[in-house]
């Protein structure tokens, strides 16, 4: 899997000492899920062609997972939708904007990585809020709220090294959730974690999703994490997606019933044809 770091942002912010109390009623949303728009997306890598004519169509709000054999091309196909990534042909489109890299505090998307990319350095508060231009006490009380929403109100003031794999990908959540994304890119966000704590993760990320109505991308090789989550999931077999199939199923999910298992053995089977 490959990865590259978003831009943070560079304006420096002070920090009040006091700790702050209590996560604050959320604001209205400011923002609701966007629609995405592939069309015609190639890129190679050297000989390699990694994307091979991907076209694409997502529904504001909705929950995509994309599965796929190792060096398929999912990370390439999410970086792109990023704006991480250049294209070599083709169009990416996110809501009314032609994305083109922009990361920054008013970008409708954010992304989320296998790790948690903390900085050390800084507490869990100061890490969430890191990237908000209003880094004093509105940042602050956005980044507690945040933190709250995750389950970690009361980890605020520990550093990164005190917490579990768990409370960090929480914390990576929360630093995304922060900014109230209209996109939310999951690179195999959970791939790290043991099976109690990536299902209660789950849990967690389908409950915000459900909350927020942001649109969700997910990068997952676990085909029942991909069950369990997505509206629709997509196979991507040497640069192009051969699948696109839709979970009608009720939420939330039960794992092991009939239907829930028909579809896990479809993509395994996908999956394992090759
Ligand atoms: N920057 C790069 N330079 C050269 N080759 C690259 C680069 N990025 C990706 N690739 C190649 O492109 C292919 C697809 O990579 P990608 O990371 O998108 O796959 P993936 O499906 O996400 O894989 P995995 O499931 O193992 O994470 C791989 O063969 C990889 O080696």
């Amino acid at each position: 899997m490959l990865h590259a770091t978003l831009p943070l942002d560079t304006e420096p912010f002070a920090f009040t000492p006091e700790p702050v109390e209590a996560a604050p009623a959320r604001r209205p949303l400011r923002r609701q899920g966007v629609g995405v728009h592939l069309e015609g997306l190639t890129k190679s890598f050297g000989a390699r062609r990694v994307l091979d004519g991907i076209g694409l169509e997502l529904k504001a709000g909705e929950f995509v997972a994309i599965v796929g054999r190792s060096g398929c091309g999912k990370s390439t196909l999410l970086r792109t939708i990023a704006g991480l990534d250049a294209v070599d042909s083709g169009r990416v489109a996110v809501g009314q904007d032609v994305r083109q890299g922009a990361t920054g505090e008013d970008s409708p998307l954010r992304m989320m990585f296998q790790e948690a990319r903390l900085l050390p350095w800084k507490t869990v508060l100061e890490n969430v809020a890191l990237g908000l231009r209003s880094g004093q006490q509105p940042g602050l009380h956005a980044a507690a709220g945040a933190l709250a929403a995750v389950g970690l109100a009361d980890r605020a003031d520990a550093w990164p090294a005190q917490l579990s794999g768990g409370q960090r990908q929480r914390v990576a959540l929360a630093r995304a959730l922060v900014h109230e994304p209209s996109l939310l890119l999951l690179d195999e966000p959970l791939g790290a974690l043991d099976a109690l704590t990536r299902i209660e993760m789950q849990q967690l990320i389908e409950s915000l999703w459900r909350q927020r109505g942001f649109t969700a991308v997910l990068v997952t090789h676990d085909v029942q994490e991909a069950v369990a989550l997505a509206d629709r999931v997509l196979l991507i077999e040497e640069g192009r997606i051969t699948l696109d199939l839709a979970v009608d199923l009720p939420r939330p999910r039960t794992r092991g019933n009939p239907a829930f298992a028909a579809l896990e053995e479809k993509l395994l089977g996908r999956l394992l044809a090759r």
